[in-house]
């Protein structure tokens, strides 16, 4: 096989790009499939930053087609690998493992192009996974409904398990996710008058505390959930009192009504943060992801293929990530499993060092499971 899977990796991770600017990223995932001379077998659409590929069967009169999706967007995160190939983008670091999906993918185009079963396979490059989502206005496209899947699958690195190890289950897989943006106004002035001024730092800093008792008081304990805050900003200077500050996070529940209620409980506390502070907050939930949920067929018929292939197979708990894979689930039959890269430094940490031993072992998989009748 001509397409190197190191440096193929390596490449798309001096680019990272965030969610609908992957222009470059476009650029090189249509370079490459150039460069396999696939003739009349491929077809190729672009649908905004993303690239559908479409590989005909060698038997035109079945039409069912089976699908891989990847994500390609990186994250705002400051790479600190220490790569001699690290990020040339300041600021963004492909950190949650979208180089390696990516190039499982093109790895998986050239096997199949190689070797293509009799059923048609669509592999699709979705953009803006990590916010604010291409998932679900891509699912509504003519670009995709064109070549809709009967079936579909994707993987996620897995920095906690061993290189190769494929862990998934049946039914729920991943969290329902909101983000979550506030902004808070009151009024600033002089530090040394506190008194005639709304002070937008101790509002934040309130309100902050307060929400972390919404899991431990508002969600009954059998049901799972997590209120992270990841970013507050607020004033301009040490001896200046702050009119505004940005309070910025994200919701995952297991359950969608649990969700509900989180956002119920912010908004509470908001009106509260309001009335004592006497400052006004404007409250946006962000993109919102649905659940990804393993239908039980594809998700067994997977498991099965892993073990008659001695493929090393954990069958895990949910997670409390979130993905838009989600949204294409929720129509079509298929799954998500994870493929463990061993990594110490987690997903979206700046030291993320997924093993590049699993990128062969990942292309593998996913032929040969797409590869499969169904
Ligand atoms: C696998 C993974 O890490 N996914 C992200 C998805 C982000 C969803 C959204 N932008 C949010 O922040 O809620 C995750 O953080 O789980």
């Amino acid at each position: 096989m001509g397409l190197d899977l190191i440096q193929t990796r390596r490449s798309f991770h001096r680019i990272p790009e965030l969610g609908f600017q992957e222009h470059k990223t476009q650029a090189l995932i249509l370079n490459t499939l150039e460069s396999f001379s696939a003739g009349e077998r491929l077809s190729i659409k672009t649908w905004k930053t993303g690239v559908l590929v479409f590989i005909r069967g060698t038997q035109p009169e079945n039409h069912k087609t089976k699908a891989y999706r990847t994500d390609i967007d990186g994250l705002p995160i400051q790479e600190e690998t220490g790569y001699d190939f690290c990020s040339e983008h300041e600021g963004n670091m492909h950190a949650c493992g979208h180089d390696f999906h990516m190039t499982i993918a093109l790895g998986v185009i050239e096997r199949l192009i190689a070797d293509p079963p009799e059923h048609n396979v669509l592999v699709i490059f979705q953009p803006a996974e990590e916010g604010p989502g291409g998932a679900l206005p891509m699912l509504k496209s003519s670009e995709f409904n064109e070549w809709r899947p009967d079936e579909i699958m994707a993987l996620h690195v897995a920095p906690e398990y061993p290189t190769g190890t494929i862990a998934t289950r049946e039914g729920l897989l991943f969290a329902n996710t909101s983000e979550l943006f506030i902004d808070l106004k009151g009024k600033g002035g002089h530090a040394a008058y506190p008194h005639l001024s709304n002070d937008m730092v101790v509002a934040a800093s309130h309100f902050v505390t307060q929400i972390q008792s919404i899991v431990s008081r508002r969600i009954d304990p059998l049901d799972s959930a997590v209120v992270t805050i990841g970013k507050v900003t607020g004033g301009t200077k040490q001896n200046i009192i702050a009119e505004t500050a940005r309070i910025e996070g994200t919701l995952r529940a297991l359950d969608p009504k649990t969700m509900d209620q989180i956002k119920r409980s912010i908004k509470a506390h908001l009106v509260g943060i309001e009335a004592s502070f006497e400052c006004d907050a404007e409250i946006d939930f962000g993109s919102n992801y649905y659940q990804v949920y393993n239908h039980s067929q594809p998700t067994s018929d997977f498991i099965d293929y892993c073990r008659s292939s001695n493929y090393p197979l954990v069958i895990c708990k949910e997670a409390m990530t979130g993905e838009d894979f989600g949204y294409f689930l929720k129509d079509i039959p298929g799954f998500m499993f994870w493929l463990g890269v061993d990594s110490e430094a987690g997903l979206h940490a700046a030291k993320f060092k997924p093993d590049e031993n699993a990128l062969h072992m990942g292309v593998e998989i996913v032929t040969g499971y797409l590869k499969k009748a169904f």
